[in-house]
């Protein structure tokens, strides 16, 4: 299918409830939001307004429940397993926790990221995978394994690894939470910098004021919804 509106994300009215019966809970109302390629949004906004609810939402983690939801011109309402699969080829994630598999290495973990790549040789995505290892300020880490590094190290780690594959479209929760002033400087820099060479759009939930001069635009969210600009 084109994209023809040549939106990375266009979302219109959409919703989200958990929980059944008495217990239902409406987490996101009516959300409705753009991103165009190559922008970088942040998301602020109190702890429970729903802010990973959409980003999982948007990363094709969830089913929709309600509403529109496109991601590269994907609708995700009603969209099957296998278009699930394949539009989560071309998302990066970098999530709390940073998922690493605890039994490979930090090389070996981002070059999981690199793998996603077609038309490169093994040889060329191990080197990929160094260059962005060295571009976190990891290059002496490279055999260490996620439990012999610090959170901080860890959080890197992700995101060498969500970079390596290239996505089209970057979700990151809250990814210099971890991180010292100055690396998380550098971290949000670089995934400007990616974004600008790549036109990559960056979506980052984030509650750190030091970094929000990074955005293209900023938007505020608050009980499940997005609050108008001002
Ligand atoms: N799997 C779930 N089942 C039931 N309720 C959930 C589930 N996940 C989140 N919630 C609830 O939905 C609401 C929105 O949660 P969400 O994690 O999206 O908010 P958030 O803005 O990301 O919060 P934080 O900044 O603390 O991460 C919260 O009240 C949360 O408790």
């Amino acid at each position: 299918m084109k994209n023809i509106n040549n939106k990375t994300l266009d979302i219109s009215s959409l919703n989200h409830w958990y929980g059944h019966g008495e217990m239902r809970r409406h987490v996101l109302q009516s959300v409705s939001m753009e991103i165009s390629p190559g922008e970088v949004v942040l998301l602020t906004g109190p702890s429970g307004c729903g802010k990973t609810t959409l980003l999982t939402l948007i990363g094709a983690l969830r089913k929709v429940q309600d509403g529109e939801l496109k991601v590269f011109g994907k609708q995700l309402f009603g969209a099957s397993r296998k278009t699930r699969q394949n539009l989560r080829k071309n998302i990066g994630m970098i999530f709390q926790g940073h998922n690493l598999l605890r039994c490979l290495t930090a090389e070996q973990n981002v070059q999981m990221g690199a793998d996603l790549l077609n038309g490169f040789s093994y040889k060329a995505r191990r080197a990929q995978s160094r260059e962005w290892l060295r571009a976190v300020g990891l290059e002496d880490h490279l055999s260490k394994l996620p439990h012999d590094l610090s959170g901080g190290q860890k959080q890197r780690v992700a995101i060498a690894r969500a970079l390596a594959a290239r996505p089209k479209l970057l979700l990151a929760d809250e990814p210099t939470s971890a991180l010292d002033s100055s690396t998380g400087r550098e971290i949000v820099d670089l995934l400007k910098k990616l974004a600008l060479e790549q036109s990559c759009s960056v979506l980052m939930v984030t509650h750190d004021p030091r970094i929000l001069d990074v955005a293209d635009r900023l938007l505020q969210m608050e009980d499940g919804q997005i609050l108008p600009s001002v």
